[in-house]
């Protein structure tokens, strides 16, 4: 299998070996040691389905456990890479259905002198607790139901009912810095603070009791001051719908409650009354904020309603608005002003991640991961789909939208006269942008890259140096029909692109760590959790060169380490 699966394409040259393509796929350097390439398009098959491991329980440490090394770690590079995923994807006999379901599981990598060791904990969510307790699922997960004790009464079952759905806590997602403080969040109101050395879990914040907000996204934005930005959907008196963008200052020289001076900054209206879009990320330049309404939509009827149903989930109350498109809202931010005079326009696609959103002669860029459109990509994230057999989950991400990364502009400064024309003046991109007679603005973008089924998601970048700035590159996950295999650098200007993979290696999302001093934008480190099921030691750390995207070391354990979906790292 590995020969033509690791052969450059006729297109590219093998950046570590200077292998050239060959005919037939043998007798090449690349084919047997090869781990680094330059395109991004990923012929890699996984007959085995190895990935199912990534997808299974495991036990949480009592301690942290050492790696073995192979190659340089630099020397500079001390501190934790920290992640987040689920971890436990059952209860007993009860499986949770849903990839975003399984309990939240915190790991560690701890890099010091040279040394690495492995820890991870499950969060105490109440979601956890309350199942080990109880030996069921409790609470209702993302796409999977919790169903009433059967043990208890009728009556007591029907007053369960009553009550209202129960929100969960399990905070799978990512995990950032507050402050001091570090929180594992969600995309509910409840955040958990951890201890980010020890795994312990700390205490539970409720956003509501602070901000007029439903839920915030997992990624928030931070300003050098340590000011933390994100976006969340509100339901208000009345059923008044709107994105608010909140703010939550650093810490105070008062050592005041942060979150007691929170406080929503803009308030976006939402454009279908009782049903908000699905937000997942924005994005913020020294200026703006823009935030895309995409046509995935949360029936609020349904969600309301839903809830007293048996076997209803949050799965169950999003509905794709076939007909809208996709919508562009900017608003700015220091003054908090909505930009409201313009309606940006362009047809519907699905978006999670932004990936940078900079401000150029009066323009704003807005790179991101877009899947075309309005069918929800988490329909296709059941654990009955992705652990399927090899031929079975290609068949059915050929169903599912398509990814592509994507460049759109928006002109800030509009005149009517301009009707027709394109408004984008920017030499380096061919993203237009059209003033319609209607005052909406028709934007089309310019595709960064793209391959049938080939993903470049989970998009990191140096953001210390490059959020909300001109920049030059992205590091993303490489999903090939939705399984992670490989890692990727692309040069949003060039469209170049480079990629690490090796066989039977089911990489994470790679995080960029700059070198202390660095000149260059890519002068550092990408940090990325690997399984490789069948080996001695299945988990290891990734340290690649994030210039070249090289190997610089791995550190290897004896443990799988289930799928993680983001995480960041502490110096
Ligand atoms: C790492 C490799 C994974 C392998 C496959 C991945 C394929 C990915 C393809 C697309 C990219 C998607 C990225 C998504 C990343 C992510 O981390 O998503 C997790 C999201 C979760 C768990 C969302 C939870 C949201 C909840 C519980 C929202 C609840 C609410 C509503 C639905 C409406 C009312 C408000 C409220 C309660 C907030
Ligand atoms: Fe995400």
């Amino acid at each position: 299998m590995r020969g033509p699966s690791f052969h450059p394409s006729p297109q590219e040259i093998c950046v570590r070996f200077k292998c050239k393509p060959e005919s037939p796929f043998t007798g090449c350097l690349c084919v047997s040691v090869c781990r680094t390439y330059s395109s991004m398009v990923s012929r890699v098959e996984h007959p085995a389905a190895g990935y199912k491991k990534i997808f299974e329980t495991v036990e949480e440490l009592n301690e942290a456990i050492p790696a073995e090394i192979t190659g340089d770690i630099p020397s500079w590079l001390g501190g934790s890479l920290l992640r987040m995923g689920p971890g436990l994807f059952e209860v007993g006999d009860e499986p949770f259905h849903h990839l975003f379901d399984g309990q939240a599981l915190m790991h560690k990598f701890d890099l010091k002198d040279g040394q690495v060791t492995y820890f991870r904990r499950f969060i105490r969510s109440d979601a956890y607790v309350r199942a080990m307790t109880e030996k069921r699922i409790v609470i209702t997960e993302f796409g999977t139901a919790a169903y009433p004790d059967p043990c208890k009464n009728i009556f007591s079952r029907f007053f369960t009912y009553c009550r209202g759905i129960e929100v969960t806590d399990n905070c799978l997602v990512n995990i950032y810095p507050i402050g001091e403080d570090f929180y594992a969040v969600t995309e509910t109101n409840y955040i958990t603070k951890v201890d980010p050395d020890s795994l312990e879990t700390l205490k539970k914040v409720d956003l509501c009791k602070y901000l007029s907000v439903n839920g915030v996204t997992a990624h928030p934005h931070r300003d050098t001051d340590g000011t933390v930005y994100n976006i969340g959907n509100c339901f208000g008196k009345n059923m008044s719908l709107a994105y608010n963008i909140i703010k939550i200052p650093p810490p105070q020289k008062d050592k005041s409650d942060q979150f007691e001076k929170s406080q929503v900054v803009v308030q976006l209206p939402s454009s279908e009354r009782l049903k908000p879009s699905y937000v997942h990320s924005f994005g913020m330049t020294d200026n703006h904020f823009v935030f895309v309404e995409q046509p995935v939509k949360i029936n609020l009827f349904k969600f309301l309603s839903a809830w007293g149903l048996r076997g209803a989930t949050y799965m169950d109350c999003f509905e794709s608005n076939e007909t809208m498109g996709t919508l562009f809202h900017v608003a700015t931010k220091d003054s908090g002003g909505y930009l409201s005079s313009h309606k940006f326009r362009t047809s519907a696609f699905n978006i999670f991640h932004h990936i940078n959103t900079y401000e150029d002669e009066g323009f704003i860029v807005v790179d991101v991961c877009a899947w075309k459109g309005y069918d929800f990509v988490y329909n296709y994230l059941y654990m009955a789909n992705i652990k399927q057999e090899w031929e079975e989950v290609k068949k059915a991400a050929m169903r599912a939208p398509q990814p592509e990364v994507r460049r759109y502009v928006l002109p800030l400064d509009i005149h009517r006269e301009e009707q027709g024309k394109n408004l984008v003046s920017l030499s380096y991109t061919t993203a237009t942008a059209v003033l319609n007679s209607d005052g909406t603005i028709w934007l089309e973008p310019e595709v960064l890259f793209s391959a049938p089924r080939q993903a470049f998601e989970f998009p990191q970048i140096n953001y210390s140096r490059c959020c909300g700035k001109k920049y030059s590159f992205a590091y993303g996950l490489g999903l090939n029909h939705f399984i992670p295999d490989r890692i990727v650098k692309l040069n949003v200007q060039t469209k170049e692109t480079w990629v690490w993979q090796e066989e039977e290696c089911y990489p994470s999302e790679p995080v960029f760590v700059p070198t202390p001093g660095a000149t260059e934008e890519d002068d550092g480190v990408l940090l990325s959790v690997v399984v490789k099921p069948g080996a001695e030691r299945p988990g290891f750390l990734l340290v690649l060169d994030a210039m070249k995207l090289t190997e610089l070391a791995r550190a290897e354990v004896s443990t799988i380490i289930p799928v993680t979906l983001h995480g960041m790292y502490k110096p």
